[in-house]
């Protein structure tokens, strides 16, 4: 595994953080954290990253203890609002960044040359930091975080500053690094990021986590079905299906798992004497689920 976590929790004078925080990350997967502003999404990435000590529980990070130096180096992490240093060229913070984590000059150039292709700033290396897009700055960060070629990956909002083409920007770039077979932490509030580049999401709120699967999961699709002389024993065959099915007249919606079950539906209906007058898909958006998780006040 390469995060495990149990029973974590980090609060500031027995308020805020994250309470209770269970989970593990295994090699390869992109892991969404989403929650709204305050749900505690940037303090559990500091508390795994050991910049923050935890208030109780145990937690994991490529099998050995939150905190242990040697297993940061092999972790890459951009920060929320990272602090860029404008007076420095584009090449100049990636070589510095390299001399943190240690490494030698010739694997840091080697190394910066493939980052500047990854993230699409060859070119643009020369250039000072303060002439970037803000863009551009989120893809250097994103160029530091990946420089030593790490294992694991935790980056915290990487795209909410962005316009909807450097979200895309971003976004493909974390979909070459899954492809790399990188294991990504994500941290966003912005649901479309979430559908798109994530394995499971988890949805943080106040705090705790109150949700956690793959997407198909969580967003488990419903099949409306119109039926003529429903009765009792339709409804009862078909709560076999989705003990909490919803009626609403001669209309029922009910969640299925997989289309194999369609048939056996409608052959339930009909085999109880029902009248099978429509039977249609229903995608269910990870947005409802957020709203009915999270409520209403201070959706973005
Ligand atoms: N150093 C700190 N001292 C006291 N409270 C803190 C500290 N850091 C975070 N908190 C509180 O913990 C809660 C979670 O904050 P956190 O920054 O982890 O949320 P977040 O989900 O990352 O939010 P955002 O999306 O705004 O970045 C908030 O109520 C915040 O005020």
């Amino acid at each position: 595994m390469m995060i495990e976590t149990y029973n974590l929790t980090k609060q500031f004078n027995g308020k805020g953080g994250f309470i209770d925080i269970s989970l593990s990350i295994k090699e390869g997967e992109v892991f969404s954290f989403l929650g709204k502003n305050g749900a505690g999404k940037s303090t559990f990435i500091r508390t795994l990253l050991g910049i923050l000590y935890p208030t109780s529980g145990k937690g994991m990070m490529l099998g050995k203890p939150l905190g242990d130096v040697e297993t940061r180096r092999k972790i890459g992490y951009l920060p929320e609002l990272f602090q860029y240093h404008n007076w420095l060229s584009g090449y100049e913070l990636l070589f510095n960044h390299g001399l943190l984590y240690k490494m030698n000059k010739k694997d840091i150039k080697e190394r910066i040359e493939v980052v500047l292709d990854i993230v699409g700033l060859k070119g643009h290396e020369d250039k000072k930091i303060k002439e970037y897009s803000k863009g551009m700055k989120q893809r250097i960060g994103l160029g530091c975080a990946i420089l030593s070629d790490p294992l694991l990956l935790f980056l915290d909002e990487p795209t909410s500053a962005l316009d909807p083409l450097g979200r895309k920007q971003v976004r493909d770039i974390i979909f070459k690094l899954k492809h790399e077979g990188k294991t990504i932490f994500l941290n966003t509030h912005l649901l479309s990021e979430v559908e798109l580049v994530s394995d499971r999401v988890a949805i943080i709120d106040k705090g705790r986590m109150m949700k956690v699967g793959t997407m198909k999961e969580l967003l488990l699709s419903s099949v409306i079905l119109s039926i003529g002389n429903c009765n009792e024993r339709i409804i009862n065959e078909l709560k076999r299906f989705d003990s909490a099915l919803r009626v609403k007249g001669n209309e029922i919606e009910l969640s299925v798992e997989n289309d194999e079950l369609l048939p056996q539906i409608a052959a339930s209906i009909i085999e109880n004497d029902g009248l099978l007058y429509m039977m249609k898909r229903k995608e269910n958006l990870l947005e409802e689920l957020f709203i009915k998780t999270v409520g209403e006040d201070g959706v973005e």
